[in-house]
C-alpha cells in the first residue's frame, strides 16, 4: 500500500455548485478521492457529468464550494491565485483534446516553452527538449509549426511538452478524443510510458471505456460522486 504522504491528489467531500439565475445547481456533491505517484487512473463519466469541472478544481482553475482539494498535501483553497498560478505550472502537466499547441512556436519551441518559464537554465533544456522529441519520435521535425502536423503528431507534441519538466501530475482531458483509433492507441503508449518511467500520477478523463482497460484504478463520475470501479469491465 502506498503510504498517505505519497498522496498527489486528495479531494474530501468536494461540492461544486454553479448558480443559474436565482438558482443554485450542484455538479458535484460530496466526491472524494485520493491518488499516489506511479497510479495510472481513467476517470469516466457521461457528458455533463462535471469531469472538466473536477479537472478544474484540481488544477486550482477553480475552488471547491464545499470541501477540500489538496494537491502534494497543499489545501489549494489556503493558497492565493499566484500561488496557484505557479504550482499548476511547476508541479503539472496538462493534455487536452484540442492539442492547444501554439500555432506561432515551432514544435520546439512549443516544447521549451515550460521549461523556459521554469527558468530551467539553457543547455539543459536543450538536453531535454531533444531527448524528448526524440522519446516521441518527433527528432527531425523540430522546426516545423504545428498547422505541418497530423493531429497524432501534434498531440504527441503536447505529451513531450506536458512532461517536459517531469511534473508528479499529469492531467489529461480526453487526450484521444480527436484521433483515430489506432493514433489515440499510439499517443496513449506513449503517455503511459512516459507516466510510468516518471513514476507521475495521471488522471486521464475519457469516454473510453478501452481505456479503462489499461489503467490501475477507474473512477466514474455518477450524481455528483466519484465511484472507484473494482475488477475488469
Ligand atoms: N462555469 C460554469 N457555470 C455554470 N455551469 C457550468 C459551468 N461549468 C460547467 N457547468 C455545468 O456543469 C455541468 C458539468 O460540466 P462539465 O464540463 O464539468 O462536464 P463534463 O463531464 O466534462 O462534460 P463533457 O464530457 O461533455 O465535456 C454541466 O451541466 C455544465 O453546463
Amino acid at each position: 500500500m502506498p503510504s498517505p504522504s505519497s498522496a498527489v491528489i486528495e479531494l474530501r467531500d468536494v461540492t461544486k455548485a454553479y448558480s443559474e439565475g436565482e438558482a443554485t445547481r450542484e455538479v458535484l456533491t460530496g466526491a472524494s478521492l485520493t491518488l499516489h505517484r506511479g497510479e495510472f487512473t481513467v476517470l469516466l463519466g457521461r457528458s455533463g457529468s462535471g469531469k472538466s469541472t473536477l479537472l478544474n478544481l484540481i488544477s486550482g482553475i477553480d475552488l471547491p464550494t464545499r470541501g477540500q482539494v489538496r494537491v502534494e498535501g497543499k489545501d489549494l483553497s489556503t493558497l492565493s491565485e499566484r500561488e496557484r498560478t505557479l504550482l499548476r505550472r511547476e508541479r503539472i502537466g496538462f493534455v487536452f483534446q484540442a492539442f492547444n499547441l501554439l500555432p506561432t512556436l515551432t514544435v520546439e519551441e512549443n516544447v521549451r516553452l515550460p521549461l523556459e518559464l521554469l527558468g530551467r537554465p539553457g543547455a539543459q533544456v536543450d538536453a531535454r527538449v531533444k531527448e524528448l522529441l526524440g522519446r516521441v519520435g518527433l527528432g527531425g521535425r523540430e522546426r516545423s509549426f504545428p498547422d505541418r502536423l497530423s493531429g497524432g503528431e501534434q498531440q504527441r507534441v503536447a505529451v513531450a511538452r506536458a512532461l517536459a519538466h517531469t511534473p508528479p501530475l499529469l492531467l489529461a482531458d480526453e487526450p484521444t478524443g480527436n484521433l483515430d483509433e489506432t493514433t489515440g492507441r499510439q499517443v496513449l503508449d506513449l503517455l503511459e510510458e512516459l507516466i510510468r518511467r516518471g513514476n507521475a500520477c495521471a488522471l486521464v478523463v475519457s469516454h473510453d471505456e478501452a481505456l479503462a482497460a489499461r489503467a490501475d484504478r477507474t473512477f466514474v463520475l455518477e450524481a455528483g460522486r466519484l465511484v472507484e470501479r473494482t475488477g475488469r469491465p
